[in-house]
């Protein structure tokens, strides 16, 4: 096994434990989701929001992750938890 295939094996062990670690976060995003839409609530908490990117600062700071690329990956993950928020009042609403 070559270097470069050593470091794809290593890349994909990765991927499978952050696609597992997605869809957990995502399965308690589907219920505050629930939540929210049968409690009148908004799809998105911005006071919430800055508290986890102060969170996720600290721990990329901790796990010596460039603190820009964190912040953008989660913009991305709550920007599509929102959507679905929104679909999930719409669909409560009808
Ligand atoms: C999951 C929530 O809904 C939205 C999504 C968030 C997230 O994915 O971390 C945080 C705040 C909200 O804008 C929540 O309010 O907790």
């Amino acid at each position: 096994m070559t270097k470069l295939d050593e470091l794809r094996n290593g890349i994909d062990e990765v991927d499978q434990k952050i696609i597992a670690l997605l869809a957990q976060r995502f399965q308690y995003t589907e219920e505050v989701g629930i939540y929210k839409a049968e409690n009148h609530l908004d799809s998105q908490d911005v006071s919430r929001e800055n508290q986890q990117f102060q969170k996720i600062a600290k721990l990329s700071a901790q796990y010596g992750l460039n603190p820009a690329y964190a912040s953008e990956i989660y913009r991305c993950i709550i920007d599509i938890v929102i959507s679905r928020h929104e679909e999930l009042l719409k669909s409560t609403c009808k």
